[in-house]
């Protein structure tokens, strides 16, 4: 529907989501029409940063891309998959949950990134693209990605920002701040609106969670 504004969705349950979270104390809504994105400040303490970036730096390896396209470069990060046992990280995702009402069941396990000065993940969009090789694979159990949440766990002294540069928006890393958004169209097709830049860090070292939730249950809890 053009023209519809970001906090009427034609999904009832995405509806129920954004409703959710705007009514979070200190949620603050990027204002276009072109995306549901959400930003809420503080989510996580300093401290509970501090324990995740110790967890990332024990399990990290390379990161790697869902549809290679050929550029090496474009995703320089390192990953660490987190143990889903681990109290640390079910608390986490019990609060993503509580302000978000985003279903558990159809979350992909909670992952961290770090980047070096220099690594960054070169602009893209979080959604299987439909046309894309391996499309059948990566959705043939859960589905289509819906929302995106992720965390910043500490502040780069330089560079590593988020840039969603359809919308000309360019998000700052901060300890504990949680972005989230919808990679969905009011209509449930997927928003290349959402495309997003995590830049190159310039100095220091960026840490992040990402958590990907799914159309249908990702089958592990
Ligand atoms: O590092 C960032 O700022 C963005 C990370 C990201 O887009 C992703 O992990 O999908
Ligand atoms: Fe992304």
């Amino acid at each position: 529907m053009a023209g519809q504004e970001d906090d009427v969705t034609d999904n009832p349950y995405d509806q129920m989501v954004i409703d959710s979270m705007m009514a979070a104390p200190g949620i603050q809504r990027v204002p276009t029409p072109k995306v549901s994105l959400f930003i809420r400040r503080g989510f996580l303490t300093p401290e509970e940063c501090a324990q995740v970036i110790e967890r990332i730096d024990r399990g990290r390896q390379p990161s790697t891309v869902t549809d290679y396209n050929g550029d090496a470069a474009f995703r320089t990060s390192e990953t660490c998959y987190f143990d889903v046992n681990d109290p640390l990280i079910v608390d986490i995702d019990q609060r993503i949950f509580a302000f978000s009402r985003l279903d558990l069941k159809y979350g992909e396990p909670m992952q961290g990134q770090r980047y070096a000065v220099g690594q960054e993940f070169k602009a893209h969009t979080d959604y299987f693209e439909p046309q894309g090789a391996d499309y059948q694979t990566h959705t043939q159990v859960a589905g289509q990605r819906t929302w995106t949440v992720m965390i910043y766990l500490n502040e780069p002294e330089a560079g590593g920002a988020t840039r969603f540069k359809a919308i000309d928006k360019t998000v700052q890393p901060e300890t504990g701040k949680l972005l989230a958004w919808n990679n969905r169209r009011p209509d449930g097709s997927p928003n290349p609106s959402t495309i997003h830049h995590g830049m190159k860090v310039r100095a220091g070292t960026k840490y992040i969670i990402t958590k990907w939730f799914r159309e249908r249950p990702w089958g592990w809890a």
